[in-house]
């Protein structure tokens, strides 16, 4: 790369990485063509893309959340990034100090004490003893190690040995933060401290890649999304725009998903209103569903709505007893708990019973539908919510 570019610019130009088939979780049918290869004098070697073509330029002070679906790339993208491994083809630049997080002990070494890992990482990343001793102290605040900072790390629990791997990676002003799902070992107090963190060195100006299947919690980061499927960029906007494409799609497979030949189907669904207008936050809402198939028995109804992607917020089950007959019913909730927005309907049924217990209609997305009615309120910075409810609420002074 020229040097003209800045410090903390990450740059990936056509970068192709493969992995040999990991040979245990081979296939039987993967492993007759291996050997049909061989025997025909080929290489016998099987290999996957795990990265095709990979092209990525980020400047300096960029948030950008990798998303995609187990298996897209995301880590490997990462761990290459970090120099932990190399492409196959194709060139990686990533100008400065990296501070990472993306093995739980990557980096840590268990031998020595939490304090001579900080000295350690501080000098690998070119500080001198002065500027890390420091940042020392806040390190140790931000980890909550004490007295442990002399103990040796070997005998850290996991959550210790994570917080301590956090506190050097976002403490030691990396040009460059790269983040991978680890946070998620840590307590959900410590959680909102890490993302807290990384906001304010995003504000600082480091260039910060997070991967985390925690979607809200890569929104309330990032600014810019790069959607991964099957090892190629699919998406590479505004975060906004990132995640609905990838909620669509999640949403997409899930109503896609296989129900054809289970005993119940879905004939109809209706989400109204009270007197069948538009839905409104904290009136009521009723779902009118029809099942159809000719199974007879007790069985459980479950309902549940999601925003977007496929946590729902609320859940409820009912059980019900089939005839064989198309089967109506209807849930009414009187106070809609949800704020202004675009939610999914989510329905599964299951059979009671000692002998044939089983799923009549597996757990999918039904349909959409749109609530009116108050905006959340915005909570402060980097403060995920798990689900966007509505409480009904008054204040007094
Ligand atoms: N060391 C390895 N040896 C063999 N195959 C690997 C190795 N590392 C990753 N892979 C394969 O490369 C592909 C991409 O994996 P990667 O872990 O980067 O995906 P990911 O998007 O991070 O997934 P997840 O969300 O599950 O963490 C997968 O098919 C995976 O099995």
């Amino acid at each position: 790369m020229s040097p003209e570019y800045p410090l903390g610019t990450i740059r990936t130009e056509q970068v192709w990485k493969r992995f040999k088939a990991d040979q245990q979780r081979m296939l039987l049918r993967d492993k007759v063509e291996q050997l049909t290869r061989k025997l025909r004098g080929g290489r016998g070697e099987d290999w996957r893309w795990a990265l095709r073509d990979i092209n990525l330029h980020i400047e300096p002070g960029e948030s950008v959340g990798l998303i995609g679906s187990n298996g897209s790339g995301k880590s490997t993208l990462l761990k290459m990034l970090t120099r932990v491994m190399y492409p196959y083809g194709g060139v990686i630049d990533v100008r400065g100090r990296i501070g990472a997080l993306i093995e739980i002990r990557a980096g840590i070494h268990p031998d020595l004490t939490g304090r001579e890992n900080i000295y350690l990482f501080g000098a690998l990343l070119g500080l001198k003893r002065r500027e890390v001793a420091s940042r020392f102290d806040a390190i140790v605040e931000f980890a909550r190690l004490g007295g442990a900072i002399d103990r040796q790390v070997k005998y850290y629990s996991s959550g210790m040995q994570m917080r301590l791997g956090f506190a050097v990676a976002a403490y030691l002003e990396p040009h460059v933060l790269l983040v991978d799902e680890v946070l998620a070992v840590g307590d959900a107090v410590f959680q909102q401290r890490c993302l807290d963190r990384m906001r304010e060195v995003a504000e600082q100006g480091t260039t910060i890649v997070f991967v985390s299947h925690d979607l809200p919690a890569v929104e309330s980061i990032c600014r810019r999304g790069v959607w991964l499927e099957q090892g190629s960029i699919r998406v590479d906007a505004g975060i906004k725009e990132a995640m609905s494409g990838y909620r669509d799609s999640i949403e997409a497979q899930s109503e896609a998903g296989g129900r054809v030949g289970e005993p119940l189907q879905l004939l109809k669904h209706e989400i109204v209103g009270d007197g069948r207008e538009n839905l409104t936050t904290d009136e009521p809402m009723t779902v009118e569903l029809t099942l159809g198939g000719d199974y007879r028995g007790d069985a459980t109804l479950h309902l549940g709505v999601s925003e977007g992607t496929s946590s729902p917020i609320f859940q409820i089950s009912h059980e019900i007893r089939l005839t064989g007959e198309d089967h109506q019913v209807a849930c009414m909730i009187p106070n809609l708990p949800l704020p202004r927005g675009r939610y999914t309907l989510w329905a599964g049924v299951y059979s009671i019973g000692k002998t044939d217990g089983g799923t009549l209609m597996s757990w999918h997305s039904v349909g959409q539908f749109d609530v009116f009615g108050p905006m959340l309120d915005t909570p402060p910075r980097a403060v995920v919510l798990a689900a966007p409810v509505f409480v009904p609420h008054r204040w007094e002074e």
